[in-house]
C-alpha cells in the first residue's frame, strides 16, 4: 500500500470514528439507544450480519432483545421492529414519518447463487412486455435476470458497506453506473420490440403494447410518455417477478413437505369444482381450505422475510428509545408472522387449519407495511391463488425419486434475495429443459 493510501485510509478511519462518536452524543437526556448486538470499534455491527439466512439471525436477535433491536454501522443505523402491535403503531399510525425509501450508497458484499426458477414462469412474466422468451438463454431474459439480481444485491442494506465514495477502494460508483446502463437497456429494448410488433400488426396483448396504443391515441399525452411506460413496466417487473415466482415455488416446496395438505385441498376441489371442470372465479370463494393453505403459505415462510427498508424522516421516540432521523427501519416480517402470541404456540409449524376459524389476522405483513405496502398485492394474491388451485386440481405434486429415495426439500434451506430463493438442489423442481420435454 502506498504512503498516500495509508494516509487516506487513516483519515477515513478518523472521520468515521468522529461520525460514530457524534451520533452517540446526539441521544437526548433521559432517552437511550434501543438494545442490540454490541458491535465493534468503528465498524459497529457491520460484520455481525451474516451473508446468508440473515432472517434467522434477525429472528434470534428479536428473541434476545424484544420488541426492537438496533444495528449501527458507519453511515447507517438500522432498526428492526419485532412486535406486531409496534409494527402497526409505527408503520400505520406514524406512517407519515416511517415511509421514506432509502438511497443506497455502497459496494456489494455478497452474490446470489443459482436459483431454481421455473423457466416458463419467467417467460410468462415476460408476457407483460409482450415478449415470449424462447429459452432460459434468451438474451433479453438473461439481461433482465442478471440486472434484477444485481439491483437486488445493490439494494439489500445488509449486503452493503455504508462507505462514502471517497473511501479508498470504494469503486461502487463505477459498478452502479454500469448497473444504471444495464437497467436502461433492460427497459428500452422491450419497448422497441413492442413498438415494432405494433407497427407490423403482430403485437401480443401486453401492458406495454396497451400503454403505447393508449398514449398514441391520446392527443394530450405527455412528451415523456415512453419514459413513463418504461419505468412503470420495469418497476412492475422487478417488484413482481421474484415475489410472485418465489411464492409459487414456496407452494411446491411446502406441499412436498406436507402431502396430507395436498390431499385435503384436492378433496375440497373435487367437491366444490367437480372432477371435470377447472376452478372458476366463483368457485374461489367456496374453496375455504385452499384459501387457508394460501394464507398459511404467505405466513409460514414470508417470501420477503425482512420486508423492504423504510426510512424515518424525523427524530422519533419509541418505548423510551431515541430513534434518529434517517434510521433505516425494517419490519421483521419472518419473526412477526411466526409470532406465537398472535398465531398460536404452533406458529413455527405449517398448519392451514389456523386460518379456517376466521379469527387469525390475515398475514398482510407479507406485503409490507403502512403507506409503502405492496401496490401489486391484490394482483399477486389473485395470480398465485388461482395458479395454486388450478395446479392442485390438475396435478399431484410428488418428490423426485432419487437413488436414495424421494428427494425432499430441507426446511429453511433458502438463499437471500429480494424474495427467499429456494436453491435448485433443495427445490426438487426441475425446468422443462432439464426434464427434456
Ligand atoms: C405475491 C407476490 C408479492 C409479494 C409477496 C410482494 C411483497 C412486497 C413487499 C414486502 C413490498 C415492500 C413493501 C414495504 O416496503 O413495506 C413490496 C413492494 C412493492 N411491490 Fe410487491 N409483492 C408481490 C407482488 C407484486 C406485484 C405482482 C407487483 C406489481 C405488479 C408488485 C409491485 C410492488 C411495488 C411497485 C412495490 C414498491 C412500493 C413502494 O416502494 O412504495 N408486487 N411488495
Amino acid at each position: 500500500m502506498s504512503l498516500s493510501a495509508v494516509a487516506s485510509t487513516g483519515f477515513a478511519g478518523v472521520v468515521l470514528y468522529v461520525v460514530f462518536r457524534w451520533w452517540n452524543s446526539r441521544i437526548p437526556r433521559g432517552l437511550k439507544r434501543p438494545p442490540g448486538p454490541p458491535g465493534h470499534f468503528l465498524i459497529g455491527n457491520l460484520l455481525d450480519i451474516p451473508k446468508s439466512k440473515e432472517w434467522l439471525t434477525f429472528d434470534r436477535w428479536a428473541n434476545q432483545y424484544g420488541d426492537l433491536f438496533y444495528l449501527s454501522m458507519p453511515g447507517a443505523s438500522i432498526l428492526f421492529i419485532n412486535s406486531y402491535e409496534l409494527a402497526k403503531e409505527l408503520f400505520d399510525k406514524r406512517g407519515s414519518i416511517y415511509s421514506d425509501r432509502y438511497q443506497s450508497t455502497g459496494v456489494v458484499k455478497t452474490s446470489l447463487s443459482n436459483t431454481g426458477r421455473l423457466s416458463n414462469t419467467s417467460s410468462l412474466y415476460f408476457g407483460s412486455h409482450g415478449i415470449q422468451a424462447t429459452s432460459e438463454k434468451d438474451p433479453l431474459l438473461v439481461l433482465s435476470e442478471t440486472t434484477l439480481k444485481q439491483v437486488i444485491e445493490a439494494g439489500i442494506p445488509e449486503t452493503y458497506l455504508y462507505i462514502p465514495s471517497w473511501f479508498p477502494g470504494a469503486n461502487f460508483k463505477t459498478e452502479l453506473n454500469q448497473l444504471g446502463k444495464q437497467l436502461l437497456e433492460m427497459q428500452t429494448r422491450p419497448i422497441e420490440i413492442a413498438k415494432n410488433s405494433l407497427k407490423k400488426g403482430n403485437a401480443r396483448p401486453s401492458t406495454v403494447s396497451a400503454l403505447i396504443e393508449q398514449f398514441e391515441n391520446d392527443l394530450g399525452r405527455p412528451n415523456d410518455y415512453e419514459d413513463i411506460i418504461k419505468h412503470v413496466t420495469a418497476v412492475a417487473y422487478i417488484a413482481a417477478i421474484d415475489t410472485t415466482n418465489g411464492l409459487l415455488l414456496h407452494f411446491f416446496y411446502t406441499i412436498l413437505l406436507h402431502p396430507g395438505v395436498q390431499k385435503r385441498a384436492q378433496e375440497e376441489l373435487d367437491d366444490v369444482v367437480g372432477p371435470d371442470a377447472l376452478p372458476s372465479l366463483e368457485d374461489l370463494k367456496r374453496l375455504k381450505y385452499a384459501r387457508a393453505v394460501f394464507e398459511e403459505l404467505l405466513r409460514w415462510n414470508a417470501v420477503v422475510p425482512s420486508g423492504l427498508p423504510h426510512v424515518l424522516n424525523v427524530d422519533d421516540v419509541v418505548n423510551g428509545y431515541f430513534i434518529p432521523k434517517g434510521t433505516v427501519v425494517f419490519g421483521n416480517t419472518w419473526t412477526l408472522l411466526r409470532s406465537k402470541s398472535v398465531y398460536g404456540p404452533d406458529a413455527d409449524q405449517f398448519n392451514p387449519d389456523r386460518f379456517l376459524g376466521g379469527h387469525m389476522p390475515y398475514p398482510d405483513f407479507a406485503f409490507g407495511y403502512g403507506r409503502r405496502a405492496c401496490p401489486g398485492r391484490h394482483f399477486g394474491e389473485n395470480a398465485v391463488f388461482f395458479a395454486i388451485v388450478n395446479i392442485l386440481h390438475l396435478f399431484d405434486i410428488l418428490p423426485f425419486e432419487g437413488e436414495n429415495g424421494p428427494e425432499l426439500p430441507t426446511e429453511n434451506d433458502f438463499e437471500s434475495g429480494l424474495a427467499l430463493i429456494i436453491p435448485r438442489s433443495a427445490s426438487a423442481v426441475r425446468t422443462l429443459e432439464e426434464l427434456d420435454i
